[in-house]
């Protein structure tokens, strides 16, 4: 199969001496033989080719007769501000390429131009488009249809929500992410981010029910050192580490009332105090924060503060639950194949009638990540390259490894690590299931023989759609 080569970098020359520009194209040619080279002989030549081609680098003389370089530079900044250009400016004209630069050259070189010297700028210059395009490429992983990058789903609802993303994505708003369990709230949330202006700062996801309560407050807001005993060096917390780009509090129902104090200030005032620190500092984060919660609920209860709610809920973002999208299980189905077939290379599978219809007749209470779990097992348990209704382990959740096993002896050989998540995946199902037959459906007592806490138990149960209810007598 015939290689593409990568594109070829343009740069745009802009002289109005047509002999410079002429010298200039030839020992580029020479220099550079990667790179397209353009040229224009004066300000409105140059705009209009950057109206009709996407260039990386323009490297433009200050004076010229029709219209200097400065004024191009304006123009040129106005549709697309993150231009790379690199003015030439005789000697004596410092101070005006030094001003070229306050408004927003990249950078200048002097004339009579050294070509050495030049050509580095010139690699450094398009070093830093690249850059720039990679990251602008990031930010519009939006296929022309309309859907994001990484999710799949083509239903109306799945578009109505990729809408609400790209909106919230271009605002400043804070964001509540709201769900059930394994409906993509970590996966939104990360879009929301990605393509936003924040994309190339940080995204710091927060588990919020796994950092235990009497510690959540230190580990996001940080503190100095001294501020409690064993505070014995300064922490700068989750907050500050997402300085600059977004923060994601999963599961925010789930935090104490004075960690809830606490942020509501940061929302309101955009600074944090540290414990033990005498003063406060500004930051610039984005919170965007993800529930399955009855909020409402726990408002009324008093579990939750109202004015927090509402600071938060700026934006509602809401994940529809498998059953709500039924049109787009195949879809899903088949990404996850695919997916599971890369990850364990393991040879080609498809589905067969009866495997797609017992998917599209559950009822999925554990959602996309059921579903994905669900196609994970198939996969890695049954060889063969059709997988069959049979196949799919939907019906009888308590599963031990060894039975499945016993059914069918033969397994693909897949690398040790993939082989033991899965079953870490179905131990953890059949002991959960385990100690909530044991304790009645009564959490509290399940967590209490399990030595977890009530809120770390609750979560393994959401990830995996386990109810307590019909373990109840
Ligand atoms: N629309 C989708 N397309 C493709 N993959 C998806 C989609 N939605 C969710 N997933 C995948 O399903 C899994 C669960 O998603 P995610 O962790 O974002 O759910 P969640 O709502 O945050 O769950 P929890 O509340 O339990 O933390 C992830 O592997 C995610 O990549």
């Amino acid at each position: 199969m015939k290689r593409q080569s990568p594109p070829r970098s343009k740069i745009l020359l802009v002289d109005d001496e047509p002999d410079l520009l002429s010298g200039l194209k030839r020992s580029f040619a020479k220099r550079l033989p990667d790179m397209e080279v353009l040229t224009a002989t004066g300000g409105r030549e140059a705009l209009d080719i950057l109206v009709q081609q996407e260039v990386d680098l323009v490297l433009m003389d200050i004076m010229m007769g029709e219209m200097d370089g400065l004024e191009v530079l304006d123009h040129i900044h106005s549709n697309d501000p993150d231009q790379t250009v690199i003015l030439m400016t005789g000697y004596g004209t410092i101070e005006l390429a030094v001003d070229a630069i306050r408004r927003g050259a990249w950078d200048f070189v002097t004339k009579p131009l050294e070509l050495d010297n030049l050509t580095r700028i010139l690699h450094k210059g398009l070093e830093r488009s690249k850059l720039l395009n990679e990251n602008k490429k990031l930010r519009s992983r939006i296929y022309p249809d309309g859907i994001l990058a990484d999710f799949v789903g083509q239903g109306t609802l799945m578009q109505k929500l990729y809408k609400a993303i790209k909106t919230s994505a271009n605002s400043e708003y804070t964001v509540l992410i709201r769900g059930a369990s394994g409906t993509g709230k970590e996966l939104c949330a990360r879009a929301v981010h990605t393509l936003s202006r924040r994309s190339k700062g940080p995204f710091v996801m927060v588990n919020c029910p796994t950092i235990p309560g009497e510690l959540l407050e230190s580990e996001l807001f940080g503190y100095r050192k001294g501020a409690f005993t064993g505070a014995d060096r300064d922490h700068d917390g989750l907050f500050f580490k997402a300085n600059g780009g977004t923060i994601c509090l999963d599961e925010i129902g789930d935090i104490p009332v004075n960690v809830q104090t606490k942020l509501l200030r940061v929302l309101q005032e955009q600074e944090i105090k540290q414990l033990g620190a005498d003063t406060s500092t500004k930051i610039d984060v984005r919170i965007i924060a993800s529930t399955n919660a009855d909020l409402e609920s726990k408002i009324s209860e008093g579990a939750f503060r109202e004015d927090l709610f509402y600071r938060l809920e700026v934006l509602t973002l809401r994940m529809p639950s498998l059953h709500e999208i039924p049109e787009d299980i195949p879809l899903l189905a088949d990404h996850f194949l695919k997916k599971v077939q890369i990850e364990l290379g393991i040879n080609e599978k498809r589905f067969s009638g009866s495997a797609l219809k017992k998917l599209c007749d559950h009822h999925w209470p554990g959602n996309i990540r059921e579903l994905q779990n669900v196609i994970r097992r198939a996969a890695l348990f049954f060889p063969g390259p059709v997988i069959n209704g049979d196949h799919l382990m939907i019906d009888s959740p308590i599963t031990s490894p060894g039975s499945e096993i016993n059914r069918e002896p033969e397994m693909d050989i897949i690398p040790y690590k993939e082989a033991k998540e899965t079953c870490i995946d179905s131990f953890t199902r059949q002991y959960v299931h385990t100690l909530l037959k044991k304790s009645n459906g009564n959490i509290s007592e399940a967590a209490r023989l399990s030595f977890l806490t009530r809120a770390a138990l609750q979560k393994i149960m959401r990830r995996y759609a386990i109810s307590a209810e019909k373990f109840r007598k």
